[in-house]
C-alpha cells in the first residue's frame, strides 16, 4: 500500500538489544513500494549520496528536522479498544468491582452498532497519532462491533489483533453482558468474526484474528477447550489475562480447586501456546513462570493499569531474566492513557518501586523500556522478523519524532508553546540524554507523522507544512 520508493533522511533510533539503543546520527533509509526497508545507509552526510540500483535517485526524500529522529512505532500488546470512553475513570475500584461498576455497563452498550461507530474510529485515530502501529485489541461479545473495528483499522491501515471477547461463565459475568451458555454458538461468534477479517484481508497480512477468552474466571471450561482446538485448528493466536490481582486469583483458586496455579488452569484447556499473549502476570509462582516459559507463551505488561487498580507490581526484571518475552500494554481503561510512550514511562515507574523493596537491578532504563515497547512488543505479537526495529526486509511501521529546539531569547514569545509539546530541548543534550527527554515529558505532540508498511497513516499539521 506504500506509493512509491521514499527515503528517509536523517537520524533514526532503535533498540538493538535489551539495553543497546542503537542511534544513526545521520542516515538513509530505503523503502520500497511493498512498504519493506530495501536498504540502510549509515553517516551518509549533507551531500550527494551514492544510492543502491534500482531506481532510488527518483525516490521521495523525508527528512527530520531539527531535533528529531525516526523510531519504530510502537506496539501495543493489550487494548481495550470498546473501554476507551472510561479512560481515566476508575475511582478507587480494585479489578473485580471495576468490571462490574464500569466495564460491562460500557463493553455491553456495544449491541447498539451506533455506539461502536462512534467509538472505535477515535480508538484508532487515538493510538495513531500516538506512534501506536500495532494494537492487540479486546473489543466486546457483539460480533458486528468486532467486525466494524476491523473494518476501521484495515481502512486507517493500523496493523491489528482484533479480539471478540468471549465470557460465558454465569459466575463471573453480567446477566446482560454474556455469551450464550453453549461453547458451540460461542464458537460460531468467534468464526464468524474470523471469518470476516479473513473476507477484507484474506492472508493476515495487516489485521489477524486473535481468540480472546477474557480470563479463566469468566469463561466455562467448555468454552476455553472450545477456544484451544480452534486455535489448533487454524493457528489463530490468543489473548487473555492472568494472575492481576489477589481477589482474582484467589477467585481462580475456588473455581479450579483441582488445578495447581491458574497458569496449568490455562495449560490443562490448551490455551497455553506459543502464540498466546498473556496480560498482567503479576502474580506468578516460579513454576508458572517456568511453564509459560516452556509453552513460549508471551506477556504483556502493563503497568499504569496495575497501579491505576491497585492490582499490584509486576517483576519485569524477574521476568526477563528467566527468558520471558515481555513488551507493553496500555490495557486501556484499566490504564488511563493510550499512549504507548507513557506506558514505557510507567513501566520505568513502577520497576523503580520494585527496586525500592527488591534492589537496583530491577530497575528499567530508558533503553529496556523502549526496547518494551518496540522489539519486545513485536515478540510478543510473534512478529519480530517484520516489525520492531529497522532491518533490511523488515516493514516501514516507524513514526517521525520531532523535538523543537528552544528559541533565542530575542525571539522567545509565549505562543511558541502553543502547539510544541513539553520535550525543551536546548542543544547541550546529547543524544542519550534527548530521548530520555522524549520518553519522560513527550507526548503526541511529538509524533509528527506515522507509517505503517510504508503508508503514512498519521501526520501532524507541522509535518504536512514542512
Ligand atoms: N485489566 C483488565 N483485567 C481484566 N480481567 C478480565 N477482564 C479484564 C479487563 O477488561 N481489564
Ligand atoms: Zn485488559
Amino acid at each position: 500500500m506504500a506509493c512509491g520508493k521514499t527515503i528517509y533522511r536523517g537520524a533514526f533510533v532503535h533498540c538493538a538489544s535489551l539495553n543497546d539503543l542503537d542511534i544513526c546520527e545521520n542516515g538513509s533509509i530505503g523503502v520500497d513500494e511493498s512498504g519493506k526497508i530495501a536498504f540502510i545507509l549509515r553517516d551518509v552526510g549533507e551531500g550527494p549520496q551514492h544510492l543502491p540500483d534500482g531506481g532510488w535517485e527518483q525516490a521521495e526524500v523525508i527528512r527530520v528536522k531539527d531535533e528529531g529522529f525516526f523510531f519504530p512505532g510502537f506496539i501495543d500488546t493489550h487494548i481495550h479498544a470498546s473501554q476507551y470512553p472510561n479512560a481515566g475513570i476508575f475511582g478507587k475500584s480494585t479489578l473485580l468491582d471495576w468490571l462490574h461498576t464500569y466495564t460491562f455497563p460500557l463493553e455491553s452498550s456495544f449491541s447498539d452498532l451506533a455506539v461502536a461507530r462512534r467509538i472505535y474510529p477515535r480508538v484508532v485515530s487515538r493510538t495513531l497519532s500516538h506512534g501506536t502501529t500495532t494494537a492487540c485489541y479486546y473489543a466486546t461479545t457483539h460480533v458486528p462491533a468486532t467486525n466494524l473495528l476491523a473494518d476501521i483499522c484495515h481502512a486507517r491501515g493500523q496493523r491489528a489483533f482484533i479480539g471478540r471477547v468471549c465470557m460465558d461463565h454465569p459466575a463471573t459475568t453480567a446477566d446482560y453482558y454474556r455469551d450464550p451458555e453453549d461453547e458451540s454458538t460461542t464458537l460460531a461468534l468467534s468464526r464468524a468474526c474470523i471469518a470476516h477479517i479473513k473476507s477484507i484481508d484474506p492472508s493476515f497480512s495487516l489485521l489477524s484474528p486473535i481468540l480472546t477468552p477474557r480470563f479463566a474466571p469468566s469463561c466455562s471450561v467448555e468454552s476455553m477447550r472450545a477456544l484451544a482446538g480452534l486455535h489448533r485448528e487454524m493457528n489463530i493466536p490468543i489473548q487473555t489475562h492472568i494472575s492481576e490481582n489477589p481477589a482474582e486469583c484467589a477467585l481462580v483458586k475456588e473455581l479450579y480447586p483441582d488445578h495447581t496455579s491458574y497458569t496449568h488452569v490455562y495449560d490443562a484447556v490448551g490455551l497455553l501456546t506459543n502464540r498466546t499473549i498473556l496480560a498482567h502476570a503479576i502474580y506468578l509462582d516460579a513454576s508458572e513462570r517456568a511453564l509459560i516459559r516452556d509453552r513460549g507463551a508471551k506477556i504483556s505488561h502493563c503497568p499504569a493499569s496495575n497501579t491505576a487498580l491497585t492490582s499490584g507490581t509486576a517483576k519485569v526484571r524477574t521476568l526477563l531474566d528467566e527468558g520471558l518475552t515481555v513488551g507493553l500494554g496500555t490495557d486501556v481503561s484499566g490504564g488511563y492513557t493510550p499512549s504507548v510512550l507513557a506506558e514505557a514511562r510507567e513501566a520505568i515507574f513502577v520497576s523503580r518501586h520494585v527496586a525500592m523493596v527488591e534492589g537496583e537491578k530491577a530497575k528499567l532504563s530508558v533503553a529496556e523500556a523502549l526496547y518494551l515497547a518496540t522489539r519486545g512488543g513485536a515478540q510478543v505479537c510473534g512478529l519480530e522478523n517484520k516489525i520492531g526495529g529497522f532491518e533490511v526486509g523488515m516493514d516501514w511501521d516507524a513514526q517521525l519524532v520531532g523535538l523543537p529546539r528552544v528559541p533565542g531569547e530575542a525571539s522567545i514569545q509565549d505562543n511558541d508553546l502553543d502547539d510544541a509539546g513539553l520535550v525543551d530541548v536546548f542543544g547541550n543534550e546529547n543524544w542519550e540524554d534527548k530521548i530520555a527527554k522524549w520518553l519522560y515529558t513527550g507526548d503526541d505532540r511529538n509524533t509528527l507523522a506515522v507509517w505503517v508498511r510504508g503508508r503514512l497513516v498519521h501526520s501532524r499539521r507541522s509535518f504536512q507544512h514542512s
